[in-house]
């Protein structure tokens, strides 16, 4: 690791504009390797948005925040692959919720850059050495404990830049300067070239090799000598006073600068309503080459595939649709039995013929549809819920700044859930939709008999015992098998599997896109619902065009 204790970082003819503001016009600077570089700058002033594309988490060119320059990590172009490079300690931590603190310190472990050496420390030394306790959930540490295990995950990655964001704020004065001290013994200890963003400067001052200033009036990066370091408040001041005046300046030159993007027009409903239907058909469109299963590690594959089927297809689920069916097959059972016309006459002659309609409707169509379409409401708004706040809480960014593809991570353990789930729960709900028609039919003919029931209710469902052969379910037990050995089981497999695989598609695309707040995360929830619905009865519609 020695070359890479000295990583400097150059940045050459930089210009950044977000939504239509430009923050830095071709500014060209230096950070040295191996010292840490504290960047301060106002509120705004474009400090996090340098620190996430030196990250490599914001595409060139691609909006709200537009850059182009030259970035080069100790010689090499940012292009080259900013992952083992840089490492980032984000403002908001951005930490695996779901996974325990040794948990997020061994998925970096498992994806730092250069796995051909041994990890320099295990996770419960990684974890031991910034005195994060391993026990409680991520969720329970404090700010202070989450903060020092966002530092234990950056360093564990092994990366050659450590970027700071905002490591003080939220914190208070004892805590922040415990912090600062942190930052520079990891420092020392580990010789990484450290880029520190904040605003706090009384507190990281101290502890800084070099001292950048963001002045957010010229749009610009300067370094500010030793000796200068006392008129940074003022100068600060007086950058963020001119900035603010003329508010529309930086806006109204950006319209004409560089890069010739005009400012964002206003949008319409109906505009980002055709945007966001354009973006879901892209999306649709590049499935199957972001499915593509470029998975960096089985093992972690695993464990958010495990993550999602419990999200899908978790106890509360199979309740549900246990519920669902139990409501449809009552509904149908009792209902068509008891409000036959002429049901003293009908009733005799038409029993056997309806039981076996029941049967027919409850397997191929109804507990399809009603499956089908619970499925995409509850368990698309559960997994657009989790990717959108992955997303919102920066757990997407940090996945990027690992190397790692979203879509390995996220689309294919989300496609290969729903796609083992989907006919479970539905088999759920047949199967509680048929035992409950079977115990309405008993209590309500106990005369008839329950071999009644069975002759009839499968009658147009079960192929006939010859087709069936010696299986170990014969034709008694046509429950199980009737996804594989049912009339039609094709037809009801390719509904299930297309609406579980839409719903996956919708619900990640939903959860994935950019969130600014957590209202966006609950429009994400809502949209899934709207659309996997909607999806999958036209899927349904259509089957049932072709199958019938
Ligand atoms: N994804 C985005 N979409 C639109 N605008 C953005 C986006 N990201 C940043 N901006 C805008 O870019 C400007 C700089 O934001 P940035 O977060 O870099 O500020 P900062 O200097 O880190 O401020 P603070 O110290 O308050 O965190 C802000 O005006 C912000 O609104």
């Amino acid at each position: 690791m020695s070359e890479a204790v000295s990583t400097a970082l150059t940045i050459a003819h930089l210009n950044v504009r977000a939504a239509g503001t430009e923050l830095l016009r071709d500014v060209s600077l230096h950070v040295p390797g191996g010292k840490i570089t504290v960047l301060v700058g106002g509120s705004g002033a474009g400090k996090s948005v340098l620190l996430r594309l030196l990250a490599g988490i914001l595409p060139r060119g691609q909006s709200p925040v537009y850059w182009e320059g030259d970035l080069r990590f100790g010689g090499a172009a940012l292009e080259s692959g900013s992952h083992g490079r840089t490492g980032i300690v984000f403002q908001q931590f951005a930490l695996f919720d779901e996974l325990t603190p040794t948990a997020n310190v061994q998925f970096a472990i498992d994806h730092r850059a250069d796995r051909s050496q041994p990890p320099r420390y295990s996770s419960s030394e990684w974890l031991e050495l910034l005195g994060v306790p391993s026990a409680p959930p991520v969720a329970a540490l404090s700010g202070g404990q989450k903060q020092r295990l966002a530092i234990a995950r950056t360093l564990a990655a092994d990366p050659d830049i450590i970027l700071y964001d905002e490591p003080t704020s939220g914190l208070d004065a004892a805590t922040g300067h415990r912090v600062a001290e942190l930052i520079q013994e990891t420092q020392r200890r580990f010789e990484r070239t450290s880029l520190v963003v904040t605003h706090d400067y009384a507190t990281l001052l101290p502890i800084a090799d070099e001292v950048l200033l963001l002045d957010s009036h010229n749009t610009t990066i300067v370094s500010v000598p030793r000796d200068q370091w006392s008129e940074i408040p003022e100068r600060l001041k007086a950058a963020a006073m001119h900035s603010a005046s003329p508010a529309s300046d930086r806006t109204t030159a950006s319209t004409r600068s560089w890069w010739g993007v005009t400012g964002d027009a206003t949008a319409n409903a109906f505009g980002n309503f055709l945007g966001a239907t354009g973006a879901a058909l892209q999306a649709i469109a590049r499935l199957p080459i972001d499915a593509f299963p470029t998975v960096p590690r089985l093992r972690w594959a695993g464990r958010f595939l495990w993550h999602f089927l419990g999200l899908i297809g978790g106890p509360t689920a199979c309740i549900y649709l246990v519920v669902a069916g139990v409501i449809a097959g009552f509904t149908t059972t009792y209902f068509t039995l008891r409000f036959l016309p002429f049901r003293l006459y009908t009733q005799p002659l038409l029993i056997d013929e309806l039981l076996a309609a029941i049967g027919f409707a409850l397997y191929r169509i109804l507990v399809p549809i009603l499956a089908t379409v619970l499925i995409a409401a509850r368990c698309g708004a559960a997994v657009a819920a989790d990717v959108g706040v992955k997303q919102y809480g920066g757990q997407i960014d940090a996945l990027k700044t690992f190397g790692i593809r979203t879509p390995a991570y996220l689309l294919v353990p989300i496609l290969g859930a729903f796609l083992i789930a989907t006919p479970i729960l539905e088999w759920l709900a047949f199967t509680a939709s048929h035992w409950i028609s079977r115990l309405t039919f008993v209590l309500s003919y106990p005369e008839i008999g329950i071999h009644f029931w069975y002759q009839h209710f499968f009658r147009a469902v079960v192929l006939p015992a010859d087709t069936l052969g010696q299986t170990p379910w014969g034709s008694q037990l046509p429950v199980l098998g009737l996804f594989l050995l049912g009339k039609g089981w094709g037809w009801v497999l390719l509904k299930n599997l297309l609406c579980g695989f839409g719903t996956a598609a919708i619900a990640y695309h939903c959860g994935i896109t950019a969130k600014q707040s957590a209202s966006d995360v609950s429009h994400s929830i809502t949209s899934t619902v709207l659309w996997a619905t909607l999806y999958v009865l036209v899927i349904h519609f259509v089957v049932a065009l072709l199958e019938f």
